[in-house]
């Protein structure tokens, strides 16, 4: 029993992937699943079909690995974060479609909590910001407009939990209702100082304590899957939402180091170790990870549009065929043109929070083009990667620290051109590693270690490899007037304005 097997269940896609004795990826399995939009800002997942795709991917990577589950030492899981189920403690059914993490349908009930004064004491508890990007406002629309809800959640006949959860009950044929620290650090709804759920603000938002699962480590027993699903009970042993996921597999463990993942959004962690920094910028403070009880603390910045920004140039614009067409477009644009994207296609998030702003491009001439406009989406995540990374940088050397290495992955890591563009903009060496599939590898080696078959942080950090670093070659001048170019195109897209 020296193999791993990791469950990736992202926004998009589940993946599941068998990790060998060296923690190398033996084969995986993955599947799309359907993304419902209601109305304008709404973005909803079954749950029930998530679940079907973790079924048939943990099954599917099983057999192209040629291995069964008797040799599966344990399981990691890592998820969106944010996302919102709510089901039926005896039937095991979902009560209404799942609420994903880019849903604004609580931009208005956020607003008013934060207008009556009640941010500064929900930042200070939970380190994040009254917006509907997190759980707690999500779980409170459940409980008000779905039939009967609020009324079986005071009885204790619901449950509630992020993906974690959802999938750790069915797994376990639902003996387990628990999550672990980082995905509880998400819900808007856990005191990340204290390590329990908050009284003051399950009051605010008018949620029952009976809904809510129990903590756990992120190295932790999660339970052992049902025997009738893969043929034998397999042990959950690692569980962390996917950016910290990433910041493990990226062996981000000293405080000052910062990862960034640039997949459909971009989420920057940045380990601060046992010091929980309070945001004066707007970033949010977090749970990077937790073992033996005890927390390390992050500082993160969250971009809803990064990869989407590419997505969009091929779906919507239809300017390429495939994602990797961009850098070449890119390359081919005209220098002497200046032309700024800004990518708010369901607002902004760190460090502007404006859920109500939309995308805009500036400085279009008759000359501008395609390749233009695709050199200014690659750049419009160099930039807003740079708003991350000041904000970041005045917090962190204000609770006297002091960054000193970026890691990146994801899928537009992929992109040399959009790699250079990031240490150009940000005055910075970019770290790219060996492995971009951080998000499995880390919650795999936290399953792995948690078994007693993978080894513990020094060794796993010395494991980390690099592929190339990519070094600033822009002139400071340039660099400092293309970034104030930005920032007034983001000051003129912003719904707040003056
Ligand atoms: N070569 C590339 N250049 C630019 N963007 C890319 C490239 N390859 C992939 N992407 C972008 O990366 C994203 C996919 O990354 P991934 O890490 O798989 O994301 P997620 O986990 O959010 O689905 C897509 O949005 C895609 O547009
Ligand atoms: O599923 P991803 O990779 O888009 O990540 C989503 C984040 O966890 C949202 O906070």
């Amino acid at each position: 029993m020296t193999q791993v097997l990791a469950i990736d269940q992202g926004t998009t896609s589940t993946r599941a992937i068998v990790f060998g004795p060296d923690h190398r990826p033996v084969d995986s399995s993955q599947q799309e699943f359907t993304q419902h939009f209601p109305a304008s800002g709404w973005v909803e997942h079954d749950a029930m079909e998530i679940w079907d795709t973790v079924l048939s991917t943990v099954r599917g990577a099983l057999d192209k690995a040629g291995t069964s589950a008797e040799k599966i030492a344990a399981i990691g899981i890592t998820n969106q974060r944010e996302t919102v189920v709510l089901w039926d403690r005896e039937t095991g059914q979902p009560v209404h479609r799942a609420i994903v993490w880019q849903d604004r349908r609580t931009a208005a009930m956020t607003a008013k909590l934060r207008d009556a004064g009640h941010e500064p004491m929900v930042q200070d508890k939970t380190g994040l910001l009254l917006d509907p990007y997190f759980s707690g406002s999500k779980l409170a629309w459940l409980l008000e407009n779905v039939d009967g809800a609020r009324a079986k959640a005071e009885a204790g006949k619901l449950a509630f939990g992020t993906i974690d959860s959802w999938l750790i009950w069915h797994l376990t044929g639902g003996q387990r209702h628990v999550t672990d620290a980082t995905n509880a650090a998400r819900t808007l709804l856990y005191n990340i100082r204290e390590g329990q759920w908050d009284e003051d603000i399950l009051r605010l938002f008018d949620i029952p304590r009976a809904l809510l699962p129990e903590v756990l480590d992120c190295g932790a027993e999660f339970g052992t899957t049902d025997p009738a699903l893969f043929g034998a009970g397999i042990a959950i042993r690692g569980v962390a939402g996917d950016q910290q996921a990433a910041t493990l597999g990226q062996a981000c463990f000293q405080p000052g180091m910062l990862k960034s993942t640039y997949g459909t959004g971009c989420f920057a962690l940045l380990n601060t170790g046992d010091t929980l920094v309070s945001s004066q910028n707007r970033m949010l403070g977090t749970i990077a990870y937790q073992f033996d009880g005890r927390p390390t603390y992050a500082l993160e910045g969250s971009i809803f549009v990064a990869g989407a920004v590419v997505q969009w140039l091929r779906d919507g614009l239809r300017c390429i065929d495939a994602a990797a067409d961009s850098q070449a477009l890119a390359e081919a644009a005209d220098p002497s043109q200046t032309i700024y994207l800004v990518p708010a296609f369901t607002g902004l998030g760190a460090p502007y929070w404006d859920p109500d702003c939309r995308g805009a491009i500036y400085g279009l001439t008759r000359n501008t083009g395609p390749n233009e406009i695709a050199r200014a989406a690659l750049e419009s995540v160099g930039y807003q990667t740079r708003d991350l990374w000041q904000a970041m940088e005045a917090d962190w050397q204000g609770a006297g620290g002091a960054e000193n290495v970026l890691r990146v992955d994801g899928g537009m890591t992929a992109s040399d051109w959009t790699m250079q563009f990031l240490a150009d903009i940000l005055g910075a060496d970019v770290d790219r590693p060996e492995v971009l599939e951080t998000t499995a590898l880390g919650v795999a080696w936290v399953a792995g270690m948690q078994a007693g078959v993978y080894p513990g942080f020094d060794a796993f950090a010395a494991d980390w490899a690099l592929e190339r670093t990519f070094k600033p070659q822009m002139d400071a001048a340039t660099r400092e007037a293309r970034y104030a170019g930005w920032k007034d195109a983001v000051s003129r897209t912003l719904s707040t304005r003056g």
